[in-house]
């Protein structure tokens, strides 16, 4: 499957919060959805999900106007939303129902979903006896109910502890098949990161950067390298280069006069102790500082 945002623009009170989104979201992957607070990430999930509509602007699947009602849409909302004064199962049973489930079909999706996330001997009693950590784990399994075409996940991961974050990973790279699209949207760019394979930055409305994450980090890593020295204390010998200390390492830009190489077999012809060198490759972290940071929004 194929989602294709074109042009979606979406305001509040005469405040453009959309401004024109392009975005394209491939099925049988993971895409990470990433901008900082109040960048429009809810804004866009809540109009795939046709909580409200886009002012203008199209989506499209597989080439034709994207219907949410003909889709199974799971939602994780960041404001976890369900009835505290419930029984576990009950909501459960009721959020599967609304995915159109039979009875039946609920009943046996809620015992599924509960056992893979651990939550099936709190099953009868309500939500609000639960540690917070469990709820998410309810509001988690309540996403994934009647499996889902489309799942969409902001911050899943917050409330979870160690144990619980790797079954709900597991889970999730499970979930994974070709006719499913699965939206991931969180500040934790090490999860990003370790699932993701499209990315898209949104920042104030627009989209600064999207595609694949690892073409994304070697295209911006290119003309740079990372070196490390036994004694970092004295650089000296790089002072005709332009670089940055990255903890124990060395970023180094390589100059149009220059190679690869010929930094390199310079340094040892020196007679400097290089311990490692390689291709730079950005961290999500520094690429998302550099097109969201206030540098950015200032220009
Ligand atoms: N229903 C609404 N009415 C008015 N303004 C809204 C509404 N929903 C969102 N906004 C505004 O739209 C902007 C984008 O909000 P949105 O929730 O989409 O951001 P976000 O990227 O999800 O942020 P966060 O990372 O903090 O969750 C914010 O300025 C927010 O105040």
């Amino acid at each position: 499957m194929d989602l294709v945002i074109k042009e979606l623009k979406k305001s509040f009170n005469n405040k453009e919060v959309l401004k024109g989104i392009d975005l394209t979201i491939n099925s049988g992957q993971i895409f990470g959805y990433l901008g900082r607070n109040g960048a429009g990430k809810t804004t866009s999930m809540r109009i795939l999900m046709d909580v409200f509509k886009g002012d203008s602007g199209s989506i499209m699947m597989d080439g034709k106007e994207f219907k949410p009602t003909d889709y199974r849409i799971g939602y994780l909302p960041e404001e976890r939303g369900m009835y505290t004064k419930f029984k576990v199962k009950d909501q459960l049973v009721y959020f599967a129902q609304l995915r159109g489930a039979t009875k039946k079909e609920a009943q046996h999706s809620m015992k599924k979903w509960a056992e893979e996330f651990g939550i099936d001997i709190y099953l009868d009693q309500k939500l609000e006896t639960l540690s917070k950590g469990n709820q998410q784990k309810v509001q988690i399994a309540q996403a994934f109910i009647c499996e889902p075409d489309i799942l969409i996940l902001d911050e899943p991961f917050s409330g979870l502890d160690p144990v619980n974050s790797k079954i709900f990973q597991d889970s999730l790279l499970n979930y994974i098949r070709e006719d499913r699209i699965i939206i991931f949207s969180s500040h934790q760019m090490g999860y990003i990161e370790s699932f993701c394979d499209g990315i898209a930055i949104i920042n104030d409305g627009k989209i600064v950067l999207d595609g694949d994450l690892n073409a994304i980090r070697k295209q911006l890593g290119e003309g740079k390298l990372r070196l490390r020295f036994a004694d970092q204390r004295n650089l000296d010998f790089l002072t005709a280069y332009d670089y940055t200390i990255d903890r124990e390492d060395v970023i180094l830009t390589i100059p149009p006069t220059e190679t690869k190489k010929s930094i390199i077999e310079g340094l040892f012809s020196q007679g400097i102790e290089l311990t490692m060198f390689m291709d730079y490759l950005p961290s999500l972290q520094e690429i998302f500082i550099e097109k969201t940071g206030d540098n950015n929004e200032k220009s």
